[in-house]
């Protein structure tokens, strides 16, 4: 079978290099082209060494992208940057997974009020769907623009559809507390992301303003069909990659444990990427793979339920799950090229 080929716009960054990573060894896909504005006639091993010998490739700038006869095209870029590129792309031939944030809300005026930035493709809400798999396969097979979900929201709504869709528990407020590797914020310093400030240390941020509590909460209400309030705050711990959430809700009846495995058994069903666990996951249990791992219980104490989902921020929060939503745009087996085993220790 001729492979379809794909490019990659922003290659350098931490979800452009993964995205090489990845899809190297996708059975069914090459990649044609990878570009930088910044290391254009360069080489990607001269940015990522850890490719040498795997995948040499030229990076190009975003001009010669014609060149490449995509099928499918990844956005790596920065939120208020990707708009741009979707927007001069919009009559390629080719289809769109963008793994920014500029596509992922319901109306440009909700992205301007969270992202604090004017949008400059407010067209494209129309034509994007919600990248989340395990939610909106048949929307995403149909589509030509995915916008991947954020690394946060990946973990909180998986963690919390099964009881919201089902009507198991009070919409508001639903808490979700999550702490990320400091990947999540990209291959560009900032002092915030100094050694310095991160080794041994951990701290609270983006408190009541984060930007994905709108994409939590604007999915998940969607999902349940009704208006839900999330308080969601992010940590930074002193990890390269993953995300753990905690997320707390209260059932509207009383509810066992077993009834909260046969719960997420049934709504995970035949869902590849979600592993329901029977102790609580840790962020190297899904390191480098494309796993979301999920623990419930019940407190009777208190009467909360309790939900915690470990992601690698770069693999299901990020690359791994565009794979995915490449996979499912182009027709191909929806593991295909994911089969990526955690990395233990
Ligand atoms: N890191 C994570 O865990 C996650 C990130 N995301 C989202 O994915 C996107 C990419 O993130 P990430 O890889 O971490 O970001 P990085 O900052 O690591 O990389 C972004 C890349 O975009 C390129 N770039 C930056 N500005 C421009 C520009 N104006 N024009 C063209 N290219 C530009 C840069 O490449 P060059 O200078 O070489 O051209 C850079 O390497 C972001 O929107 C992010 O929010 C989503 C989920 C998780
Ligand atoms: C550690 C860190 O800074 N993480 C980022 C999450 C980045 C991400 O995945 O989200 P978007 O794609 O929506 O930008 C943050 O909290 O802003």
């Amino acid at each position: 079978m001729t492979k379809k080929k794909v490019a990659i716009i922003g290659a350098t960054g931490y979800t452009g290099s993964e995205l090489v990573r990845i899809l190297v060894n996708h059975p069914e896909v090459e990649i044609t082209m990878i570009t930088s504005e910044t290391y254009a006639g360069k080489n990607i091993t001269d940015v990522h060494p850890f490719l040498q010998g795997i995948a040499d490739f030229k990076l190009h700038s975003v001009e010669d992208i014609d060149d490449a006869n995509a099928d499918l095209v990844f956005l790596a870029l920065p939120h208020g940057v990707s708009m741009d590129f979707v927007k001069r792309f919009q009559n390629k031939p080719f289809k769109i997974v963008d793994l920014s944030g500029d596509f992922r809300l319901q109306t440009p005026e909700v992205y301007e009020e969270w992202y604090q930035k004017a949008h400059s493709f407010s067209q494209g809400f129309s034509l994007a769907k919600f990248g989340l798999p395990e939610l909106f396969s048949e929307e995403i097979k149909q589509s030509n623009l995915v916008a991947n979900p954020g690394c946060f929201p990946t973990g909180a709504i998986l963690g919390a559809a099964p009881l919201l869709v089902g009507d198991y528990i009070e919409a508001s407020p639903l808490i979700v507390d999550s702490k990320t590797g400091v990947t999540g914020a990209g291959i560009k310093s900032k002092p915030v992301n100094l050694y310095s400030n991160v080794n041994d240390n951990f701290k609270a941020y983006g408190l009541k303003k984060h930007r994905h509590t709108i994409e939590i909460q604007e999915v998940l209400g969607a999902a349940a069909g009704n208006d839900i309030a999330v308080q969601f705050t992010p940590h930074l711990l002193p990890i390269d990659r993953g995300i753990l959430s905690t997320i707390y809700a209260k059932p509207k009846k009383s509810i066992t444990d077993n009834d909260l495995q046969e719960i997420y058994s049934k709504f995970y069903a035949a869902k590849p990427f979600v592993r329901l666990r029977n102790q609580v996951p840790a962020t190297k249990d899904v390191r480098g793979s494309n796993f979301c791992d999920i623990y419930t219980t019940y407190d009777d104490r208190t009467g909360m339920i309790i939900v915690i989902s470990a992601i690698d921020n770069l693999v299901k929060g990020a690359a791994g799950q565009a794979v995915h939503n490449m996979n499912l745009m182009l027709g191909l087996d929806e593991s295909a090229g994911l089969n990526l085993v955690p990395v233990q220790p």
